[in-house]
């Protein structure tokens, strides 16, 4: 019988969450602990640390030494490896596997034991995923020199959009350049979808190939995912994970000629480039100037969210700053609303499910029930009761209204990519 221990190593835009799990060959993970740093485009960060499913460090404000993924992680390995009430891992040489979130792909429809090669192959990717990709080689590199006996694998947010048509899937410009260069729709999150699409079939009762979903992961980066018999059928992202929904600091999807006009000179490299990461202005702009930050000057969805529904101001200050919460408020509503009419449509109404998850998707009732409220032409009705709840506690929570058979039904899915990684590496014998 073949155990290790594993880390599973989530580097989003905005937060690293490592996950330790104790592996069998061929069995579902046991989590042993969890530790995250959240608020690395909001500083000061905060490091959250729960073991044996208790909250041991609850909000914990670290320095602001911690510049980025890599510090964060670094923090995070000896929150873990420094922990006396986690025997698991008393040294570094514990850890059998480490699975490593890489956002960008490419072409890969599995997750890769990371060799030389692949490495390199990665590293041509930086540049498709700005914001993550080369953080997360960044924590690859780390490991290597860290933990020498650990076997590093890549799983890939693009893998679970292979499936995409090509209808969908393909870009209306020059089919040879199309194809050298490799532009078309990859789509993220997929761990993340991966993982959603079995929890709701299973709370629905059904197998996952039997489900159609639409699915919103929305956090520091948000999409949208069309799910047909388990399957990606069409998400938000594209090339990149800049397209489709606003985030953090990311635009979306606006007129691509908007940069052009937005500034001069945006198609020269950003002297923030580096060797890693080759990034124009106007990929700068777009990635990291944009979004919540830009509009209201906060990546920090739960204040907007509370000043927007705040009723009493004390100054005019206040109001303005009402104002503009509001405005990014509705104007995040509109635009999953777009995405959940034209999936609903590209599924021909046949809908078992709309799930929530991501940051914003798990705990923000007020988001909830603006978008549910807006589609209720669709038949989606929000339970105010069960959704106003303080917080979601279950893996997957209804929190719509249970109408006819034929109704699709609201549900809340606490996403774990960590755990959809270190499920997919213990099913591979390649990795062990
Ligand atoms: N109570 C809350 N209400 C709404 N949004 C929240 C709340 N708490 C955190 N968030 C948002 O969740 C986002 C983080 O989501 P998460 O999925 O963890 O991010 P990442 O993209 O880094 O993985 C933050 O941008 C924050 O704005
Ligand atoms: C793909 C992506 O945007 O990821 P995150 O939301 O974790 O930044
Ligand atoms: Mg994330």
């Amino acid at each position: 019988m073949k155990k290790k221990i594993a880390l599973s190593v989530n580097a989003g835009s905005s937060s690293v969450k490592v996950s330790v799990y104790d592996v069998e060959f061929g069995q579902a993970p046991v989590q042993l602990a969890e530790a995250q740093i959240s608020g690395l485009t909001s500083p000061p960060p905060t490091l959250k640390y729960v073991r044996d499913g208790k909250t041991v460090i609850k909000a914990k404000e670290v320095d602001d030494n911690i510049e980025g993924q890599r510090d964060a992680f670094s923090l995070l390995l000896e929150t873990l490896v420094e922990d006396e009430d986690l025997p698991q891992i008393k040294s570094k040489e514990d850890i059998g596997i480490v699975c490593h979130r890489i956002v960008h792909g490419g072409d890969y429809s599995k997750p890769q034991l990371i060799s030389n090669e692949t490495y390199e192959h990665l590293e041509n990717l930086n540049d498709l995923a700005p914001l993550h990709n080369a953080n997360s080689l960044g924590i690859v590199q780390l490991c290597i020199r860290a933990l020498p006996t650990a076997n590093n694998v890549a799983c890939f947010d693009s893998q679970f959009h292979s499936t995409i048509p090509e209808h969908i899937r393909t870009y209306p410009i020059n089919r040879d350049i199309a194809r050298s260069n490799k532009l078309r729709k990859y789509g993220f999150h997929g761990i993340s979808y991966a993982f959603i699409t079995r929890s709701a079939a299973e709370f629905l009762g059904k197998e996952p190939d039997e489900v159609n979903i639409i699915a919103l992961h929305l956090g520091s980066g948000a999409s949208a995912c069309a799910i047909k018999n388990g399957k990606s059928w069409d998400t938000s992202m594209g090339l990149t994970p800049l397209a489709g929904l606003p985030g953090a600091t990311r635009s979306g999807s606006v007129d691509p000629s908007l940069v052009f006009h937005y500034a001069s000179d945006v198609g020269k490299l950003s002297p923030a480039s580096t060797s890693d990461l080759h990034i124009s202005r106007a990929e700068e702009i777009l990635n990291k100037e944009s979004g919540w930050k830009a509009l209201t000057g906060t990546t920090d969805f739960g204040k907007i969210i509370s000043s927007a529904f705040s009723s009493s101001s004390s100054s005019s200050e206040d109001d303005d700053d009402h104002e503009v919460m509001k405005l990014a408020f509705d104007l995040f509503v509109d635009r999953i609303c777009g995405f959940i009419g034209s999936y609903y449509v590209s599924l021909r109404g046949k809908v078992d499910a709309l799930v929530f998850a991501g940051g914003i998707g798990e705990k923000s009732p007020q988001l909830r029930a603006a978008v549910v409220d807006q589609i209720s032409c669709l038949g989606f009705q929000i339970d105010d009761e069960v959704n106003n709840k303080n917080e979601i506690r279950n893996m997957v929570e209804e929190v719509g209204k249970k109408g006819g058979l034929d109704e699709p039904r609201v549900l809340v899915v606490q996403t774990d990519e960590q755990f959809e990684m270190a499920r997919a590496c213990a099913e591979d014998a390649e990795f062990w």
